[in-house]
């Protein structure tokens, strides 16, 4: 959810201020997260057919795929290249009455807490060497398993938080920094997020203003965080083209909150692809028409974080610099040395397609489109930048 403020027009943004933003894999036991982490990430945590194998969340991070990085390495030919990444944690699989504290279900909610958004991954698939925890396949209960519990944790942290406020709210407010709410408007703030939650709502369904959303942020909400669904389905659904799931789980994500994606893919096909040869994936893939869905998973997961990247170019280093969409040049700049932020004088922005059409840095520049820009430019995703500073 993005918010404008009317009196500064500066986007305040449900989350942490953060660029070292995290995904999260979050879903019921047993129904692929480690597999798919394990072909994100190809590293080794055991991907088991028993509930409860990721008992430590294990953490990596996996590559942002991106063409125009490639295409920049071509025009510089430098000696390293440094793609943006994003981290993705491994969490273990939550059981219904996770919230009250089943299967080590407090232990697990709180990893979730970590994250900044969530892949929340689905089973729709039939296998009968699979064990389901539910014993039955039925996406939508179990998706509505998993969003129950995040929601009444968030419950049981709201009334804790609220009993805090209502207390502290008995004092003057002198203390409190000039601009901002007072307790008790704090106070009907949280109230409104906890009725609003009791009707059945993720947080982040809500339609809050830019003060309400500061608040919001203050409470770490588990469904504050955007989520990105999953949908497993079979290696041959995956191939056809269709699930008999598919459909319903899309309705229950536009109703639940319609700016959640639903992506589709076959982890066991994913998995098997991660293991193969790049040519020999390759060929796999050609021979059946139909592509890997990695890709689409950590854009989609870079998206729901509202990551975007910017790059630095040169003969040394062609490089991926992550940032928030709301950053603006000196922030960039802090990313690459926080003493850039301080010490920011302004920024040379080329744009990517500028560089595309005159073919090379120097033309750019000869032709008045590197710019320089000053401190309250926003950075754009895909912009080439070179920064001044006071070091
Ligand atoms: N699309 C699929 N089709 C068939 N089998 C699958 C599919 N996706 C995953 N599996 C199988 O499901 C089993 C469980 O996978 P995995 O260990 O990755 O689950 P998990 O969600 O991490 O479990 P836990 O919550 O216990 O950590 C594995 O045997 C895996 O091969
Ligand atoms: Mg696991």
């Amino acid at each position: 959810m993005m918010i404008k403020k009317k009196e500064t027009d500066v986007p305040v943004l449900l989350g942490r201020p953060s660029n070292n933003l995290k995904m999260g894999v979050v879903g019921l036991p047993n129904i692929g997260k480690s597999s798919l982490f394990n072909a994100l990430t190809n590293s080794s945590v055991p991907a088991e057919n028993y509930p409860f194998c990721t008992i430590d969340p294990s953490e990596a991070r996996v590559l942002v795929p991106d063409d125009r990085l490639d295409w920049l390495c071509e025009i510089y030919k430098p000696i390293r290249t440094t793609p943006a990444h994003l981290t993705v944690l491994d969490i273990a699989g939550l059981v219904r009455g996770a919230s009250q504290g089943a299967g080590l279900g407090n232990a697990f909610l709180a990893n979730v807490g970590s994250v900044d958004a969530i892949y929340h991954l689905v089973r729709a698939f039939e296998n009968e060497n699979v064990t389901h925890v539910e014993n039955t396949i039925d996406p939508l209960r179990d998706l509505d398993i998993i969003q129950e519990e995040l929601r009444l944790k968030d419950e049981e942290m709201l009334e804790r938080q609220l009993a805090e406020l209502v207390k502290l709210a008995k004092f003057p407010d002198n203390k409190r920094p000039l601009g901002t709410m007072s307790r008790k408007e704090e106070v009907g703030v949280v109230e409104k997020v906890a009725d609003f939650m009791a009707k059945g709502n993720d947080v982040r369904k809500g339609d809050w203003n830019a003060p309400e959303v500061q608040v919001i942020n203050t409470l770490h909400l588990l469904t504050a965080k955007p989520m990105v669904y999953l949908c497993n389905m079979s290696e041959q659904d995956y191939c056809k083209g269709t699930n008999k799931w598919l459909p319903d789980i899309q309705e229950w994500a536009k109703a639940n909150n319609a700016l959640d994606t639903v992506i589709p893919l076959s982890v066991s096909f994913e998995s098997k692809l991660a293991s193969m040869e790049q040519d020999e994936a390759k060929a796999h893939l050609n021979s059946l028409g139909v592509t890997s869905q990695l890709p689409r998973v950590i854009l989609a997961g870079y998206r729901a974080l509202h990551l975007i990247h910017y790059f630095t170019c040169g003969q040394q280093e062609v490089r991926a610099w992550t940032v928030r969409d709301t950053a603006k040049a000196p922030q960039a700049a802090g990313v690459i040395h926080t003493d850039f932020e301080r010490g920011f004088i302004s920024a040379d922005i080329m744009k990517l397609e500028d560089l595309r059409q005159l073919k090379s840095e120097a033309a750019v520049r000869s032709a008045g489109k590197y710019l320089q820009k000053g401190k309250d430019y926003k950075m754009e995703d895909g912009d080439i930048a070179h920064f001044k500073v006071n070091e």
